[in-house]
Parts: structure tokens; sequence; C-alpha cells
């Protein structure tokens, strides 16, 4: 099936990068949240991102203008049931997900392929809720979207070929590159890069070194383009504990364990970069170390 439009559940970081790369691209977009302010944040944040192509000569201005025209925003699931292809990103909580694919049921056209950008969740469990688990996958774009190469594409148990096909096709036609993953927590990409975050949140916890120590030493010395702490914060610190419980819970091994100061954290509610304050504070001029 050819998709032409694309649903986009969940207004933020992720959903609006992957709504401006669809765009760009030539889809017809649906993008959905509970809060209509998440909404309008989502669509400047576009328009500036598509800006800053423009002005760094990588898209055209008419390019833009018609991107921003193929995106239309709603509050109603309706409106995203009646697209081609689903992609849900809203918060990392399996709860939520499961209410989301459970509303969208009963106005989907029976063709519409239904995926989820989630981090770490059972594509095959998120599928058994629905009634198309053969066309249900993972569709899980890195952060941040319009930047990053990769998508990671996640066949549940009963994905069909005709699906996996599909979702392909969107990836090539976005200009990425798809790496294939099998269905268990936290794919590819998560099960190595979390442990390592979580690893250096242990190292901040012991007092091996501090906010800045640790970042520098990453970036210096392991050449990484951001430090582990300034990356968490750019992910989001309750994504981050939420895909470190998915992987200690579904693979029942300790060294998953999540650290308890990267709880702590998520309890205050400086979740990083999205609340202006994780482990760095982002409220002045320059971001501040938090500890
Ligand atoms: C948690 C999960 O489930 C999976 C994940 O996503 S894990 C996270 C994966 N992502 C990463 O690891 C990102 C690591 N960081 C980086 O690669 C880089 O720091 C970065 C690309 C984000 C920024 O790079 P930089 O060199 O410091 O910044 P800068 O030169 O300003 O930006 C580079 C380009 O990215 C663009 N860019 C940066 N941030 C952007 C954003 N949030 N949205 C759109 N474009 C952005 C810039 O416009 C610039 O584009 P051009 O090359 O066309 O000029
Ligand atoms: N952050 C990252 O680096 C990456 C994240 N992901 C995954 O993408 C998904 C989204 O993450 P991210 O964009 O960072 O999270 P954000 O917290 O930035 O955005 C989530 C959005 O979903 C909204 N939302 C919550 N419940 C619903 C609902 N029932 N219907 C519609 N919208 C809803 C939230 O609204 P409100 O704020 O009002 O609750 C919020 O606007 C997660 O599954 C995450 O694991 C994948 C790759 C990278």
């Amino acid at each position: 099936m050819e998709i032409r439009s694309v649903g986009v559940v969940g207004a933020g970081q992720m959903g609006n990068g992957i709504a401006h790369v669809m765009a760009l691209a030539g889809y017809e977009v649906c993008l959905n949240d509970i809060d209509q302010g998440a909404l309008d944040k989502a669509l400047a944040l576009i328009t500036r991102n598509l800006d800053r192509q423009v002005s760094r000569e990588k898209i055209s201005a008419a390019e833009r203008d018609t991107a921003l025209a193929r995106i239309r925003t709603s509050l109603s699931l309706r409106d995203v049931a009646q697209t081609d292809l689903v992609i849900e990103a809203a918060t990392e909580r399996e709860e939520v997900k499961h209410k989301i694919f459970e509303a969208l049921l009963p106005d989907l056209k029976p063709e519409t392929i239904l995926t989820s950008n989630t981090s770490s969740i059972s594509i095959t469990r998120l599928a058994s809720r629905t009634d198309r688990p053969e066309r249900f996958m993972g569709f899980h774009f890195m952060n941040p979207v319009p930047v990053m190469q990769l998508v990671e594409l996640i066949r549940g148990i009963a994905t069909d070929k005709d699906t996996y096909e599909s979702c392909l096709s969107v990836v090539e036609r976005l200009g990425k590159t798809a790496a294939s993953a099998e269905d268990f927590p936290a794919f590819i990409v998560n099960r190595i890069l979390m442990p390592m975050i979580n690893e250096a949140v242990y190292t901040l916890y012991e007092g091996v070194g501090n906010v800045n120590s640790i970042d520098q030493s990453m970036k210096l010395g392991a050449n990484h383009p951001m430090g582990p702490l300034e990356l968490a914060d750019f992910i989001g610190l309750d994504t981050c504990l939420a895909i470190m419980n998915v992987l200690h819970e579904g693979l029942a091994d300790t060294k998953y364990r999540p650290c308890p100061l990267l709880t702590k954290y998520v309890e205050a509610g400086w979740l990083g970069r999205k609340t202006q304050r994780g482990f760095y504070d982002y409220r002045g001029e320059v971001p501040v170390p938090t500890r």
C-alpha cells in the first residue's frame, strides 16, 4: 500500500521532529496531542527549525512553506485514525500507549499501519491489544529527528512482511537509514546507550567525578558529541529512567538497576532540558551543572 498521510500522536520533542521530516518528505501530516499548548509549541518549533534549514540553504523557502502547509494539528484522535500510517510518540509509559491505541481502533481504516516510536517497550505487547498485530511495528527515530540518520525498525512477533516493507520505504523516502532490530527490551540503540548513561549517573552518585568532569571526559576522551549527562538531559531524564526500568524488569538482571540519583532527579521533576533543569540548570545564559 502506498502511504500518503501520517498521523503523529504526541507533540513533544520527538513528535514535532517526526512531523517536520514527514512533511518535508511530502506526506500529509496530522499532529495530535492532549494539550493545545503542546501543539502550538510544536508548530512554532517546526517553523523555527525549517527557517534554520532555509537560512543554511538546506531547503528553499518554497519547500518550507509547502511542508508547513502539509501539517495540520488536532486534539482529536479521530483525525489521526484517518491517516495511512500512525506513529505514536507520546510519553514513555506503557499504559498511556495502550490507551492511545485502544482509543484509535474504532475509527481506523482497515489498511492503516500502526507504529510506536517507543524507546524500549515491547512492540509485541503493544500490538497484542490492537485489532491488527500483523500491521503493527516499532518505528524508532533518534533525537534530534531532523539531524539523526538512523531509524530502528522493530518487528513484533506477528508483524507481516508488507508492513515492514511499507515502513522501510517510508524511511527511504525520508532519506534516512533503517536498522532492523528484534523485539527485546530497548532494542539495539538504547540497550547499549542507556546503560552507559546510567553508569555515568552512578559515576556522579559515587563521587568519582562531577557533572563537568564526567561530560568532559567522554567528549574529549571518547569523542562523543555530547557528554552522557548532557545527553541524558537532552533525551529527558523521565525517558531515561523509563528505559532503564524496562531493561531491568524485562531482562531481570541487576546490571540494569537504575541509579537512585536518576530516580531522585525524576522525582524532583528535574527532567532535563524540557523542564529547564536536570544535571544542568538551563534557566540562565549558559547551562550550569547542578552537582
Ligand atoms: C532515547 C532514544 O530512544 C534514542 C535516542 O534518540 S538517543 C539520542 C541520540 N542522539 C544523540 O546521541 C545526539 C548527540 N549529539 C549530537 O549528535 C550533536 O550534539 C547535535 C547533532 C545534537 C548538535 O550538534 P552540534 O554540532 O553541537 O550543533 P550544531 O552545529 O548547532 O548543529 C548541527 C546541525 O544540527 C542541527 N540541529 C541541532 N539541534 C537540532 C534540533 N534540536 N532540531 C533540529 N536541528 C537541529 C543544526 O541546525 C545543524 O544543522 P546544519 O548542519 O544543517 O547546520
Ligand atoms: N527523547 C528522546 O530522545 C527520544 C524519545 N523517544 C520516545 O518518543 C516518545 C516521546 O518522547 P518525547 O517526545 O521525548 O517526550 P515528551 O515528553 O517531549 O513528549 C511527549 C508528548 O506526548 C504527550 N502526551 C501524553 N499523553 C498523551 C496522549 N494520551 N495523547 C497524546 N499525547 C500525549 C505529552 O503531553 P503532556 O506533556 O501534556 O503530558 C507530550 O506533549 C517516547 O515513547 C520516548 O521514549 C524515542 C527516541 C528518542
